[in-house]
């Protein structure tokens, strides 16, 4: 993959893996206080390679292996951030990262405000999240929800390889620290084409991928895959499904959902995170708080259980899939 990716300002197309790769490539060739850390990010080029070929060639100063510590990769990066660095940590999979929970929570996020503004810690950490490769547990939760209820974090889901670019640039130079959780199911799923030209997204506003007039569809994450296969299938039926992707989970950009909610007066919210005390759940509620008039239907939800996320055999009964969006989909449809 490191041979590949020069800084050209060329188009390139590639999976969501290698545009993370791409968007670290490209920061630490242009600002030097970029460094990354976490287990086996050196050179093994992390657990899934995302951080491939970065020691070759920006040396062991920036790019550190760390001991299998999540504590002392949250409380280096705390460190390093308030002195100046822009540290990328990455946590091998989401569901390691609560050792690592007292820095974030207690430092990172607090920092600004407890220093007045004198410190910052711009500071993102990386961790793969969610299901559906026929991993257990711990490497196959979706966290989104316990990060966005820590005030001063914010929380970034990229699902294609354009956004995960522009975003993972977006959220290396913000001045605060982010939780940047990436899919890996659809890590290697699909190509896309994009400028590698360093060019950052907005980390406040959802995008809308599929404009619609008699439906909205709320994602994230892998689920965005299924979303907009549910869209195309009920286009076929004449019905016409917006598609936004929420991509910033905190903060969250409800305005663009709720401009479109109030033009179809549907909604319905797809995550794979167990469905209580979701992402989804805010959503829903910012949602019959504030367009409540303009609903046609209850907001429907299609989450995961409100289980540990079973083990391979049954892992496909967690995910929803496409079937259990049209279900809410129709059963929204049949409210006058
Ligand atoms: C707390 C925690 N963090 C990360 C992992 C992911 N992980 C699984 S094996 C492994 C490498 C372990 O290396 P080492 O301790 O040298 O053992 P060996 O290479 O013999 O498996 C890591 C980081 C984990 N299982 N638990």
């Amino acid at each position: 993959m490191a041979e590949a990716i020069q800084d050209t300002h060329e188009l390139v197309d590639t999976v969501l893996l290698e545009a993370v790769n791409l968007a670290i490539h490209w920061e630490m060739q242009h600002d030097e206080n970029v460094v990354v850390l976490g287990e086996d990010v050196g050179s093994n080029g992390g657990v899934f390679r995302a951080t491939d070929g970065l020691k070759q060639k920006f040396g062991f100063k920036r790019v550190m292996d760390t001991p299998l510590a999540e504590a002392l990769i949250g409380g280096l990066a705390v460190g390093m951030s308030t002195q100046g660095l822009r540290p990328i940590a990455e946590i091998q999979f989401s569901g390691f990262i609560f050792p690592a929970l007292e820095h974030l929570m207690c430092h990172a996020a607090r920092m600004r405000n407890r220093t007045r503004g004198r410190l910052s810690c711009p500071m993102v950490l990386r961790a793969p999240y969610g299901g559906g490769i026929h991993a257990p547990e711990h490497h196959s939760e979706s966290i989104e929800a316990l990060m966005a209820h820590i005030p001063g974090l914010r929380v970034v889901i990229p699902s294609s390889p354009a956004r995960a670019y522009g975003l993972l640039l977006a959220a290396i130079r913000d001045p605060d620290p982010v939780i940047f959780l990436e899919p890996k199911r659809v890590y290697r799923s699909s190509k896309q084409s994009y400028e590698n030209n360093g060019e950052a997204l907005p980390l406040d506003s959802c995008f809308t991928l599929r404009q619609g007039k008699d439906i909205t569809l709320v994602s994230w994450g892998a689920s965005i895959a299924e979303t907009l296969q549910a869209a195309d299938a009920l286009a076929e039926h004449g019905i016409d499904a917006e598609v936004i992707d929420v991509a910033s989970i905190k903060p969250l950009d409800m305005q663009t959902i709720l401009i479109s909610v109030a033009r179809t007066g549907r909604c319905v919210i797809v995550h794979e995170a167990a469905k209580s005390f979701a992402v989804g759940a805010e959503i829903a509620a910012q949602v019959s708080e504030k367009c409540f008039l303009n609903l046609q239907a209850p907001v429907q939800r299609v989450a995961g259980f409100d289980t540990h996320m079973p083990y391979f055999q049954n892992e496909h009964y967690y995910m929803p899939n496409v079937q259990d969006i049209l279900a809410a989909v129709d059963k929204s449809m049949k409210e006058e």
